[in-house]
Parts: structure tokens; C-alpha cells; sequence
């Protein structure tokens, strides 16, 4: 059976020559003749060649389909022709928890703007989960679970290419290496993304980001002198406002020093798939499903019930108080009941 891969499937192979007229010269390499046969996709195309010319021209037509996808978009990333981009949907396949058992949901399809948390046991497989994610997997990682992007097995493109990468992922450590400043930074950043008003969407992510931490700082604070919190949170503006990835993986974010309720909203705002793995009630109750992992398969998926949204707002106001408490201690005043007194 051939690999379903989505350009080489979705297009005729008279399409694919006026869209990606470089793909010529693959057919030529390869002597695929396909005249006559261009109101064909390339697999139709492959499927009813004769077994003598697959034989005499030795052409692996397993094999031939996926590296034909990633011609084009090699080809094309080359040249600087934009290929589609666009994910509309992302879904998780079931595979096998750790003792092989299959896991317990049908499909889990996820669309942009949407939060997704992942709770579980120290060890039961959230990471994993999120490296399936980042890998797109396709039955080939241990849990088996396949990635579907848009309702079909991914582009290739995804895996292999630096400047298409399906997911960006933000970890709890982040740590500058080079010696510049916020700003150029950013400015950086958004050139080779090729943004004209390069200068704006660094002020508009400076701006973001400092809405997001704690201590404010500015386009000229050296990167490498940012605090942790504040280093994340020009991370995480910078992913929703400038990064071309569709998904955001967040692996805890809970002690990240910045604001998280602001956090997500600005990667939602930006209409991003949003996936976290969390112990933090805060953070799971914000996203709209929860995927409960045990022994390392998803166990089940919840929906973030009425009543738990509004058990979140009474956590808030909890963790506000605690909050007031830190910064009190911070101050070094004595701390008194009011800080609770509307605790009921
Ligand atoms: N379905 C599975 N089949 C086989 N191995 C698995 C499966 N799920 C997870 N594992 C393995 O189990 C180990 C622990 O998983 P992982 O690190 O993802 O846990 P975690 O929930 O992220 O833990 P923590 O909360 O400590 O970060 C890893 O080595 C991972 O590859």
C-alpha cells in the first residue's frame, strides 16, 4: 500500500507541473513517462504501471511516493515558493500503554485556538506523549500512536525541514547563550523570518512579554541577564507572535516565574494548538479537555466540566492570596489575617 503523503495525493500530476514545474526533472530521473496519464495523482500513477517496466526501470514504488513528496517541498523551500502550510487540525491515533494493552479513546482531534492539558503520575508518559507529537509519529515510536495533520498521515516536510516545523516547544529551562540584546534579538529573529516591519513586531513581542513577567525589562537588556521567568516569557511571546509552528508543546510551565492564565491567552489569541503537560490544577482546569495518562497510554480524555471552571475561578482567587503572601514575605512585612478574609 502507498504511504499517503498529502501534496503528491491531493494534486493531479498536471497540477503538480504547473504549480512545481521542477517536478520534471524528478520524473526524468527517475524515467517515470507520464504522458497521457497527467489527469492522474502520482500514486494512481504508480498503481497502474505494469509490473515489467517496474521491474526493467527497478522502481521502488513504496518508497518512491514519500520521496517524491519531499522533492517538492525540498524544491520548493529551495526556491522560496510557499507550500501549504496550513493545519487545521491535529489528531492523536490510539497505540499501546506500556504492557502493550491499547489505549482507551477511539481519536482525539484537537483544533487551533484550543488548550489541551495532560495530567498523570510522575513517569506515566506525558513527555513521551508530547515527543509522539513533536515526531509525528507514525506507529513508529514505543507507544504506536500515529499523528494525523489536517485528517492525513503529514507531510514529510515536517520532520525534515528547520524552517517548517510543525511544533515549537517551551520548557522549563531556557538559557541564552549568545550576547545580544532583547531587541536585536527579536529583530533577528523576525528578519529571518523574512518580516518586513521587523522593528514593530519586536516592540509588539517586548511589549507581550512584559505583560507576562514579573519584572518588566526592555529591548536593551542583554538577553543573558534576564531572569528565568523572564526569559520564558519572551520565549512564549515570541513563539505565539513570530513563530510559523502551528502547535505549541508546553512541558510545565508551573515554575516558570510568570503570569499563566496571560500565557496561554496570548498563544490562543493566535489561533496555536496548544498542548501541556501539567500537575498544576490552575493550568489543567484552563484547558478545554484533559488527557489522563496511566502506565504510559492515555487512559482518558475529559471534558473541563462547567462546575470544574468554576472551582478554577475559586482556585484563582487562592492562589492570588498566596501570591499577596509572597510578595508580602518579599517585602519583609508581618503578614495578617486580612490576606484571607475572604476566604469562606
Ligand atoms: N506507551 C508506552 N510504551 C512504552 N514506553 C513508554 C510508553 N509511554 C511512556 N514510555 C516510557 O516511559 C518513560 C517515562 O515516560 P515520560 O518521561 O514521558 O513520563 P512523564 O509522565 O513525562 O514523567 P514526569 O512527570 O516525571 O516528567 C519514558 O522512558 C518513556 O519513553
Amino acid at each position: 500500500m502507498h504511504k499517503q503523503t498529502s501534496l503528491i495525493s491531493r494534486f493531479t500530476i498536471a497540477e503538480l507541473l504547473e504549480k512545481y514545474p521542477f517536478t520534471e526533472e524528478f520524473f526524468l530521473q527517475n524515467r517515470l513517462d507520464t504522458k497521457g496519464s497527467e489527469s492522474l495523482t502520482f500514486p494512481e500513477y504508480l498503481a497502474q504501471l505494469d509490473q515489467d517496466e517496474i521491474e526493467e526501470k527497478a522502481l521502488d514504488c513504496a518508497e518512491l511516493p514519500e520521496q517524491f513528496d519531499i522533492y517538492i517541498h525540498q524544491m520548493a523551500e529551495f526556491l522560496g515558493i510557499q507550500t501549504d502550510n496550513q493545519v487545521r487540525s491535529l489528531t492523536i491515533l490510539p497505540g499501546t500503554d506500556k504492557s502493550h494493552v491499547p489505549e482507551g479513546f477511539d481519536e482525539l482531534t484537537i483544533l487551533p485556538g484550543q488548550i489541551i492539558s495532560i495530567v498523570g503520575p510522575t513517569g506515566s508518559g506525558k513527555s513521551r506523549l508530547l515527543a509522539d507529537i513533536e515526531w509525528a509519529a507514525q506507529n513508529d515510536t514505543p507507544t504506536r500512536r500515529s499523528i494525523r495533520i489536517n485528517g492525513e498521515r503529514p507531510d514529510p516536510k515536517w520532520r525534515y525541514s528547520a524552517n517548517n516545523k510543525l511544533v515549537a516547544q517551551l520548557s522549563q529551562n531556557m538559557n541564552f547563550v549568545m550576547d545580544l540584546k532583547a531587541g536585536e534579538f527579536l529583530e533577528l529573529h523576525a528578519q529571518s523570518r523574512m518580516i518586513e516591519n521587523s522593528r514593530e513586531i519586536a516592540e509588539q513581542i517586548l511589549e507581550s512579554a512584559n505583560q507576562l513577567a514579573g519584572e518588566s525589562f526592555t529591548a536593551d537588556t542583554p538577553v543573558t541577564a534576564l531572569s528565568g521567568g523572564q526569559s520564558r516569557a519572551l520565549m512564549i511571546a515570541d513563539t505565539a507572535i513570530l513563530s510559523a509552528s502551528p502547535i505549541v508543546l508546553i512541558d510545565e510551565i508551573e515554575n516558570a516565574g510568570i503570569d499563566r492564565k496571560k500565557a496561554l491567552d496570548v498563544l490562543v489569541s493566535q489561533d496555536k494548538i496548544v498542548l501541556m503537560a501539567t500537575h498544576d490544577p490552575l493550568l489543567a482546569l484552563m484547558a478545554d479537555r484533559r488527557i489522563v495518562i496511566q502506565n504510559g497510554g492515555i487512559h482518558k480524555v475529559l471534558t473541563t466540566t462547567s462546575e470544574e471552571k468554576e472551582l478554577l475561578k475559586r482556585l484563582e482567587e487562592l492562589d492570588a492570596m498566596m501570591g499577596n503572601a509572597r510578595q508580602q514575605l518579599r517585602q519583609g512585612l508581618s503578614l495578617n489575617l486580612d490576606l484571607v478574609q475572604n476566604l469562606v
